[in-house]
């Protein structure tokens, strides 16, 4: 996993090189510089073959400073660069006003508002170092102009200028993906709010990548990142197994990525999953009890039920009402069935065998849900077993207890996963949803959700956010060339809730962060494998493919 450093940890380890004397400031701007050009050429190789031109936007702090150094290193190629500041030289802070004055003592520094910006020549490139970690508050009116999305019509054929962003496009903030919206720029027209943002081609940040690129408006807005080194170290490496749960103070990125390498997925899905290569009998791989809906409400807990037996789970069986038995018995065939009966307490049919519940989808939002989550709650391990049995919520055994949340998180544990939606978890957590924010990051509100709940959180998404009581959290974006559209399509929560149970029920020695990291990334694998036209039953049915592909 590749970690996502904060602002401030990004700061941090800044200041410790300049302090242990590994590096200057300067020579830290210089990298991040060289390193912005040399990205730029490698995306676009054409572009080294001789001189262009390009437009340089510098800011008033230190991404200003990583600006001003790419415009010399393109003007000392022989590129025709026009540079523009927002901002008074004599208040930048001191590096990035000695890389000012070695540009200005050859070259003109000129005013950054649209007027002047948009009658200058078109450019080949566009670098955009106006703010980077530094951003505190909305853009200001003339710059968010000159950023405005449809700013560059002015130029013809300004689809074909190569958008370049240092550490991120200039208004973006890192740590939460979010733009200021309560800018006081005025619209071109005049109209009060904000313009729209300019999306680039590229992202060249620094070291490590940050939250706020994968969080929210950052994978719109970034185009490609690239992290490129400048030479720091990091004093809190990675964890030491691929499996580890994520350092309280890290959030990490799921990709299969171990201590800034690309790792072979297997080693990743083996480290985690229970199943490969080992010998045994079903029971050693775990019993899941998937809970479905009364007659012509089983399809969820099927779906389900379906997708924790693709991953693994030695034994999977549906529990339905009594009138819903012929229904899915006509249905089902590897997934066993019982009949749970309104008044039977759930102890009756699950033995000590049982290593998982997957509890939710199609369920109905009553009182015999809630009751059912209480009882598999309170199970624990069995005589042959580790670990209590997990517990995943989902669905309406989430929305259950939208009246009373309170009454649920004192029985959560530690092997218990919520996996709401947005809207579940607005109904869970009222002060953290999306419309109470105000600017804390998906992140941290999940985070906030995790300690009050006592158990594990993933809140859906295109940004998948997972946290666990202690604080560590981890990212998993359906982005940069993982995009999966046709996931937005009824079930596929279902089929996610089943694939962490399946998983995680296996008894893999993996904690249940692992586990449901490992989910999310093989379900948006298997979207992305099937492509257009995919409805939900099609995702556990491209599990054994995906499987292979990934070399188990
Ligand atoms: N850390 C590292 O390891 C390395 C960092 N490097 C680079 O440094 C960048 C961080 O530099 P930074 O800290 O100077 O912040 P930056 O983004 O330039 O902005 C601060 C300035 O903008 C101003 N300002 C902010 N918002 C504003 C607004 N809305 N409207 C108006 N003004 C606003 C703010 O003013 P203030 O808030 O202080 O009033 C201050 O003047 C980082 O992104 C990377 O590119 C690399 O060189 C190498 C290694
Ligand atoms: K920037």
């Amino acid at each position: 996993m590749t970690e996502l450093l904060s602002s401030a940890q990004m700061r941090a380890i800044e200041q410790e090189a300049i302090q242990s004397g590994a590096a200057t400031g300067l020579d830290l701007m210089e990298r991040a510089g060289k390193g912005v050009v040399d990205a730029v050429l490698a995306a676009w190789p054409a572009l080294a073959a001789d001189p262009h031109r390009a437009v340089v936007l510098c800011g008033p702090g230190n991404n200003g400073g990583d600006g001003f150094v790419i415009a010399r290193l393109l003007r000392a190629m022989g590129w025709t660069v026009r540079l523009h500041l927002f901002g008074d030289p004599a208040r930048m802070p001191e590096d990035a006003r000695h890389n000012h004055d070695l540009w200005a003592a050859e070259d003109p520094v000129l005013a950054l508002d649209a007027a002047t910006v948009f009658t200058g020549p078109r450019p080949d490139v566009w670098i955009d170092a106006v703010f980077g970690i530094g951003l505190s508050r909305p853009v200001p009116g003339e710059v968010a102009q000159v950023l405005d999305a449809d700013a560059m019509a002015a130029w013809e054929q300004s689809h074909g200028i190569r958008r370049v962003a240092v550490d991120c496009p200039s208004g973006l903030n890192l740590d939460t993906g979010m733009i200021a919206s309560d800018t006081d720029a005025p619209e071109p027209s005049g109209k009060a709010g904000r313009a729209t943002m300019n999306t680039v081609d590229l992202t060249v940040t620094f070291h490590s990548p940050k939250p706020g690129h994968y969080l929210a408006k950052g994978p719109i807005l970034c185009g490609e990142v690239r992290a490129v080194d400048i030479g720091l170290s990091d004093t809190a490496p990675e964890r030491r197994s691929i499996m580890e749960e994520p350092d309280p103070e890290r959030i990490r990125l799921v990709e299969p990525v171990f201590r800034g390498r690309a790792i072979e997925p297997r080693t990743w899905l083996k480290s985690v999953m229970a199943k490969p290569g080992k010998a045994g009998h079903k029971f050693d791989f775990g019993h899941v009890m998937v809970f479905a809906g009364g007659v012509g409400q089983g399809g969820a807990g099927r779906l389900a039920a379906r997708a924790a037996l693709r991953t693994g789970a030695g034994l999977v069986t549906v529990l339905c009402p009594p009138a819903a038995l012929i229904e899915n018995a006509c249905q089902l065939d590897a997934i066993m069935l019982r009949a749970l009966k309104e008044d039977v307490p759930l102890d009756d049919v699950a033995d000590a065998r049982v290593t998982g519940f997957c509890m939710g989808p199609g369920m109905g939002v009553t009182p015999r849900t809630r009751k059912l989550v209480q009882e598999a709650l309170a199970r624990r391990a069995g005589p042959r077993h580790r670990r209590d049995p997990v517990v995943v919520l989902d669905a309406d055994a989430l929305s259950s207890f939208a009246e009373d949340p309170a009454s649920l998180f004192p029985r959560t544990h530690a092997r218990t996963i919520l996996t709401p939606h947005e809207g579940e978890f607005e109904r869970l957590f009222p002060d953290l949803g999306s419309s109470q924010r105000q600017g804390r990051s998906k992140v941290d509100v999940v985070r906030e959700a995790a300690r009050r709940a006592g158990c594990i959180i993933l809140l859906k998404g295109v940004d998948t956010v997972i946290a666990n009581p202690e604080g560590g959290a981890s990212v998993h974006v359906a982005a940069y060339g993982r995009e999966a559209p046709w996931l937005a399509t009824a079930g596929a929560g279902d089929v996610l809730a089943g694939m962490i149970a399946g998983l995680a029920a296996t008894q893999a020695s993996a904690g249940l962060l692992s586990v449901a990291e490992l989910a999310v990334y093989l379900h948006v694998e298997c979207a992305r494998r099937f492509g257009p036209g995919l409805i939900s039953e099609d995702l556990p049915e491209q599990l054994p493919q995906v499987f292979c592909e990934l070399g188990l």
